[in-house]
């Protein structure tokens, strides 16, 4: 079953110099459980479409579905994941994490927000780091204290738009790992706006290649790798081709395919 779908969207802005069309007729379709990683030119409309997907913008024409419904309202059932963690520096962490609990399940007892927090803490490699505050920790441990906020409600979609693109290198690659970890313990659809095509293979089940704005649909790379997928699987062959493939419709999307 698909948890998402959006069929025929259609979204401009209001500007001063008239409507900018920033999605033409998009079609996604993104089965329960899995991971869709979306891709495309810069400014074509992916954190556009992440808000559509929130219901924090409602289209212009066309639907969007989630879990059977129509969104039309923002929904609780959506947790989000930016490149800056705005972590509130009056909290310390395990503060920080409990937070969206406070807000969506107030009844819950503190005893056991406490034991969800410090589960997801654990799980990302964060425990001992619970009573710091979000500025005595590394750029990499703030964004695992968000991505472990961003789904202490166990919401049924986890949209992340860039999560990892202020990271360096080695930190990032690290943040994959623990993501690709937090995937196999917790039952979340996944949908992750980047720019890194490694990234989007090495997470994605499927990765979406949106063409120049107004954005639609252009290719969707069907990712066949195992769940469980280890760091140099990126270095193997069958992923080279995929990364190819990624790059040459990235260059038909930004009209820039070099005629041999
Ligand atoms: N609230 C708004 N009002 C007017 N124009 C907007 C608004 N939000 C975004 N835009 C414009 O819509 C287009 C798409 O923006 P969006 O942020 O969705 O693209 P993006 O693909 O996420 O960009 P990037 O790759 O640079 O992160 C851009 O040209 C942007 O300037």
């Amino acid at each position: 079953m698909n948890l998402i779908e959006t069929r025929g969207v259609y979204h401009a802005y209001k500007t001063p110099l008239g409507p900018l069309p920033v999605l033409s007729g998009l079609d996604l379709s993104i089965p329960e459980s899995s991971f869709c990683a979306v891709v495309g030119p810069s400014g074509c409309g992916k954190s556009t479409l992440t808000r559509l997907i929130a219901g924090l913008l409602i289209p212009d024409q066309g639907e969007v579905w989630l879990d059977g419904e129509r969104v039309k309202s923002p929904r609780k059932t959506v947790g989000m994941a930016f490149q800056n963690p705005v972590l509130l520096e009056w909290r310390n962490i395990l503060e920080n994490v409990i937070l969206p609990l406070e807000i969506v399940a107030p009844s819950m007892p503190r005893k056991q927000r406490v034991a969800r927090a410090m589960e997801l803490l654990e799980m990302v490699g964060l425990l001992g780091f619970e009573h710091k505050r979000p500025s005595e920790l590394s750029g990499g441990m703030r964004q695992r204290a968000s991505l472990c906020r961003s789904i202490v409600h166990k919401p049924r979609v986890l949209i992340m738009d860039e999560p990892f693109g202020a990271l360096d290198a080695f930190t990032r690659e690290d943040l994959w790992q623990t993501m690709r970890d937090l995937r196999a313990a917790e039952p979340f659809t996944g949908v992750l706006i980047t720019h890194d095509l490694r990234e989007s293979v090495y997470l994605g089940d499927q990765v979406v290649v949106l063409s120049d704005r107004p954005a639609r649909t252009q290719y969707v790379l069907d990712v066949k790798l195992p769940d469980k997928r280890p760091l140099d699987i990126l270095y193997t062959p069958k992923v080279s081709d995929m990364l190819h493939d990624l790059r040459d419709q990235i260059s038909i999307a930004q009209n820039r395919v070099e005629v041999a």
